[in-house]
């Protein structure tokens, strides 16, 4: 598949002296890389380098069958692009940041950046992770509870949703929708779905997005805007036009210059671009703009007293009475005190698909664990009891099998690999019941 003809002309004229490594490397191999759950510390990637921009970022020398790694099921890692980790760099170098920040990801599916921020704040504060495409929201929600935090909300809304939000968030990141130039070299399909036109329309759309979002950043907070195209339109002209539209004023990021990263003026400041001939990782842009104001501090919210307290046995969470309880459609939900400020706030607004730390459903007195419980940080060590499986039984276990032996165990078992639990089963006589949930099944060989 050959790169679009208007795209070789685009870039020719954008990089006049470089053009020609430039698009070479575009027909180089993407290099591999994950990024590790501090939180998981399970697994193991040998022969591998560290990616300069984020301390959890790892190149690997070749790309593993990841879907038949037990250790990616259990949240241990995150398969994702090298460039994208520099929001880790990011977020940690954002000034006066609150001990406890308010972060949202508008568009935030399948989860890459999500989990990093989830690692970022590591218990603290609350994350919003937001997908408006529907089946999308639904992968999002399996990767963040899986990543194992109990401070995230998973939603799913359109960017809309959250204009009438006034002054809720720290941090906003827009990840936006793009006309995908940076995935050139990875997957052949963004190269026959790109067309000057399509690449405008994204500009104009994500424009949109970013009114629509201005509004629920607090006064002092920061928007940290970023794609994975090369198009200026797309991204300085961009943030050009949000400060002249608002007042706000870019952020700036020391990078080190071993690391290949291109300064891009941004009002009188600079954003920050990947560019495939430079740095190791593929097409990316990201800029920081702080919005003018003091922050505000902590959400303040009287309704969150109000939430039904539903009532759960003890014992099953680390710390449980610093939870508040509420029931959805039977399932009770455990929050802590900003993310259940957060869900006050914005629940008449946005579509909350997942909730802090789903418990599962009480059936006659016995509690019918929600799969987030078996995969969370949170989780009261014995609990259950936790039944360690082989690569074999493990990857059994994940096609939904019952052919297990958890021969010691009855009633509620935790089944893990490494250590690390994977889900649910129910050993009833010498019966075993798989409680994976069906749509996250592995249908790969076996
Ligand atoms: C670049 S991807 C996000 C990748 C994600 N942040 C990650 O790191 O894994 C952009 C996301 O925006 C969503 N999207 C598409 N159209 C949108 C719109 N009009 N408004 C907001 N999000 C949109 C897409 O479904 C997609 O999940």
């Amino acid at each position: 598949m050959q790169l679009p003809v208007d795209f070789i002309a685009r870039i020719q004229h954008q990089f006049p002296s470089d053009a020609s490594q430039f698009l070479k490397a575009l027909d180089t191999e993407a290099p591999v890389s994950v990024r590790v759950n501090p939180a998981k510390d399970a697994a193991v990637f040998t022969e591998s380098l560290s990616v300069p921009w984020c301390e959890h970022g790892l190149y690997l020398p070749q790309r593993p069958i990841f879907t038949l790694d037990p250790l990616f099921h259990a949240g241990c890692y995150y398969p994702q692009e090298a460039s994208s980790m520099f929001l880790w760099h990011v977020l940690n170098a954002l000034p006066d940041l609150p001990a406890d920040p308010v972060m949202l990801d508008l568009c935030a599916a399948p989860g890459g950046k999500s989990t990093l921020m989830a690692s970022f704040l590591n218990g603290r504060g609350v994350l919003v992770a937001n997908e408006t495409v529907r089946l999308r929201a639904n992968i999002l929600m399996e990767n963040m509870m899986k990543w194992g935090y109990g401070n995230i909300l998973v939603s799913q809304s359109a960017p809309s949703a959250f204009s009438s939000v006034e002054a809720l968030f720290d941090v906003v990141v827009v990840d936006a929708p793009c006309s995908g130039e940076g995935l050139f070299r990875k997957d052949l399909d963004a190269r026959s779905e790109w067309s000057p036109e399509n690449a405008a329309m994204c500009a104009t759309r994500q424009q949109n997005i970013l009114q629509h979002i201005w509004d629920a950043l607090k006064p002092g907070g920061y928007l940290v805007y970023s794609t994975c195209t090369f198009n200026p339109a797309e991204n300085q002209d961009n943030m050009n036009w949000l400060l002249k539209q608002y007042d706000a004023s870019p952020v700036s990021i020391a990078v080190d210059d071993s690391w290949g990263v291109s300064p891009i003026p941004v009002g009188d400041g600079q954003g920050w671009a990947f560019y495939p001939h430079q740095a190791r990782g593929e097409g990316f842009f990201i800029a920081v703009l702080q919005k003018e104001g003091n922050m505000h501090g902590a959400v303040k919210n009287k309704r969150s007293e109000k939430m039904v307290k539903a009532k759960v046995p003890q014992g099953i969470l680390k710390g449980q009475d610093q939870y508040f309880m509420s029931t959805i459609n039977q399932t009770i939900y455990a929050l802590t005190h900003v993310p259940l400020m957060v869900y006050s706030r914005l629940a008449s607004q946005v579509r909350f698909i997942h909730q802090g730390i789903g418990l599962g459903q009480l059936v006659r007195n016995d509690l019918v664990p929600h799969e987030s419980l078996a995969l969370s940080l949170d989780v009261v060590d014995d609990y259950s009891p936790i039944h360690e499986l082989s690569v074999d039984e493990a990857l059994h276990f994940l096609r939904g099998g019952t052919q297990l032996s958890v021969s010691d165990v009855t009633g509620w078992c935790r089944v893990a690999y490494y250590g690390v639990p994977l889900g649910w089963v129910k050993a009833v006589g010498n019966r075993v019941n798989n409680y994976y949930p069906k749509e996250w099944r592995i249908r790969m060989g076996g």
